[in-house]
């Protein structure tokens, strides 16, 4: 077991009732199949766990312990499958548009922690964060034949939010550009998806990968779930809210750098056939997937890219009105 950075303060210890949170901030351990995870500790318990295999947010916790992504009772933790829930990273490749296998491999590779990060403006009140790295072995670069640098931060503010940040540096010494397409495949956790809406991607331009890629225009009404769903919204709002009625909780999700975002529930019959995902546990989830898909990122040699995902949770009672939507995705 080793405990990370930031090291302690050497300050006296405050009140029990002022308390924050304590280093070690984060903690590696052994998890599912033995492959290792970092467990970061935020203020008032809130939590995060990421395994290596994947650079995977598998975990994150409320300041009441309760889980606010989903993660099947049926994943697998064995490579080379792809864990199934949590926050999957989709690169080079978002889901079968390009030779890649689907999603890409940074997925299902083991990625280090990363001692020593180039700078990234922090918030200093975020104690509790991770850094990670993914390079190419030399079995990836006969697949994808660029060199990288991807740079993965996950971290957990002092209200519970989580963020992750992803920094991808072109290292290719032969003087060539690449192109990738990317997406943070976020699988929240809900009561049951037919209580579910999200809002901010009314009248928004989609693909539907269930038609064949074929271009639409979204109605003017939130989104509710009757059946399966697997759309691209282009161009979507940097803030996208999922309204959890049984619940009574609001995820908002904020993305930068990231202009499309997925919206994919499997429902019934996709669910079955998945040999990692329990018959009925389509109800309980719905990924909400910031990307880029549909305009490739190309980074010329030295060029780095940044795409940032914040999500944070809040009690919302919208069916008595408490809630604006528009304030939440106004911010
Ligand atoms: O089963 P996976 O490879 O993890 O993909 C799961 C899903 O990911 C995305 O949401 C895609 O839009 C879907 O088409 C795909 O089915």
């Amino acid at each position: 077991m080793a405990a990370g950075a930031p090291p302690s303060s050497p300050s006296p210890p405050p009140p029990a009732s002022q308390q924050q949170q304590q280093p070690p901030f984060y903690e590696l351990v052994k998890g599912s199949s033995g492959l290792e995870k970092v467990q970061l500790r935020g203020a008032r318990g809130c939590f995060a766990e990421i395994y290596l295999y994947g650079g995977q947010v598998t975990s994150w916790k409320n300041d009441h312990g309760e889980e606010l992504l989903f993660i099947s009772s049926k994943a697998i933790f064995k490579p080379p499958k792809a864990i199934r829930g949590g926050i999957p990273i989709c690169f080079p490749q978002f889901g079968a548009h390009g030779n890649l296998e689907q999603h890409g491999f940074a997925r299902n590779r083991l990625w280090t922690i990363d001692d020593n990060p180039p700078p990234l403006p922090v918030n200093p009140a975020i104690k509790a964060f991770v850094d990670l790295i993914l390079k190419p072995s030399e079995e990836d670069l006969k697949i994808w034949p660029h060199s990288f640098e991807f740079r993965l931060r996950v971290a957990l503010g002092p209200t519970g939010d989580l963020s992750l940040t992803s920094r991808i540096r072109n290292t290719n010494t032969d003087g060539r550009s690449f192109s990738y397409t990317f997406a943070y495949h976020t699988y929240f956790s809900v009561s049951d998806i037919s209580e579910v809406r999200v809002e901010g991607l009314e009248t928004m331009d989609y693909l539907d990968n269930l038609k064949g890629k074929e271009r639409f225009t979204e109605q003017g009404d939130a989104i509710v779930f009757e059946s399966e769903i697997d759309k691209v919204y282009l161009a979507a709002p940097s803030k996208i809210a999922i309204i959890d009625h049984e619940k009574k909780r609001t995820f908002v999700v904020t993305k930068e750098g990231l202009p499309d975002a997925v919206v994919w529930n499997p429902w019934d019959k996709k669910a079955k056939a998945m040999q990692d995902f329990g018959d009925g546990e389509y109800k309980h989830m719905l990924c909400v997937e910031p990307a880029a898909i549909e305009k490739s990122i190309t980074l010329k040699p030295g060029e780095e890219w940044k795409g940032r995902l914040a999500l944070s949770a809040v009690p919302s009672s919208y069916c008595s009105g408490q809630l604006d939507p528009l304030k939440v995705l106004q911010g």
